[in-house]
């Protein structure tokens, strides 16, 4: 069946997918992949499928916002993907976590608006457990010297502020590590869904006016700490597929 938007056939889509915002950040991630094929460059959806590791997968760029991002999720896992994981960046709440840092997203807090408009106030945007164990593990195991930190994000709907405060300094107060503006989006989908979905983020700077350089995400310390969460999210997908073989086919 045709995805309307994506304009990809299901049947060509595997259940694991890498999701990110930026259509040149979907061509970097399916440079590193086996028998690799561009399906369809549609809108702000650039969509890859290939190998990593002997694991199938795509690779779809989902734009900036959670309205754009939401078709990209929901037609993928109409497509019959499973777990999905965002690679993406984001701004930091604190000088520990500096741009160059990786946060492994738990939960989102929604301030956006798509969310409000799918499930009531209460309704929780959380990543998966089993996907933020693997997205950790993995990240460990390739950071260098990048911190690597795990907890709750933020995700809002501006990027450039109007006349209205941003609230950085209260989810701060209350935890946040960092904003992006797509991961309740990712998170309540999947939960509706019933797939599993988790997000890495590379920090690209101080999202805090009081902390705030210029904002700069084209930095090499940025692209180093996004080609680490790339080969995170990579060797996660990987782990997640032989958990899911073991639980398939259990050693006797
Ligand atoms: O790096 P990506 O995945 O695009 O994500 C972040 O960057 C964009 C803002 O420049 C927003 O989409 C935000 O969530
Ligand atoms: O939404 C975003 C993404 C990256 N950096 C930010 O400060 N905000």
């Amino acid at each position: 069946m045709l995805m309307p938007i994506l304009q990809v056939e299901s049947e060509e889509i595997p259940e694991y997918a890498l999701v990110c915002g930026d259509p040149r950040r979907a061509a970097a991630i399916a440079e590193k992949l086996d028998n690799v094929r561009e399906l369809a460059f549609a809108r702000e959806y650039r969509t890859f499928v290939g190998e990593y590791g002997g694991v199938k997968l795509a690779v779809v760029s989902h734009g900036v916002g959670c309205p754009g991002a939401a078709v990209c999720f929901e037609e993928l896992i109409r497509a019959g993907v499973k777990t999905l994981i965002r690679v993406g960046t984001a701004g930091s709440y604190s000088t520990d976590n500096p741009a160059g840092s990786l946060v492994i997203s738990t939960a989102a807090i929604r301030t956006d608006g798509l969310t409000r408009q799918l499930v009531p106030d209460g309704f929780p945007a959380v990543a998966d457990s089993d996907v933020v164990n693997a997205l950790y593990a993995a990240a460990q195991e390739i950071k260098g010297d990048t911190v690597v930190r795990k907890g709750m994000t933020v995700t809002l709907d501006v990027f450039y502020n109007g006349i209205e405060e941003f609230p950085h300094k209260k989810w701060k107060a209350a935890g946040a590590l960092a904003v992006e503006m797509e991961i309740s989006a990712l998170y309540v989908i999947a939960s509706l869904r019933s797939v599993r979905a988790g997000a890495i983020v590379a920090l690209d700077g101080y999202a805090d006016a009081d902390l705030a350089a210029d904002y700069d995400p084209h930095t090499d310390v940025v692209g180093q700490a996004v080609e680490r969460e790339i080969q995170a999210a990579l060797n996660a997908l990987v782990r997640l597929s032989t958990e899911d073989s073991t639980h398939l086919n259990p050693p006797c």
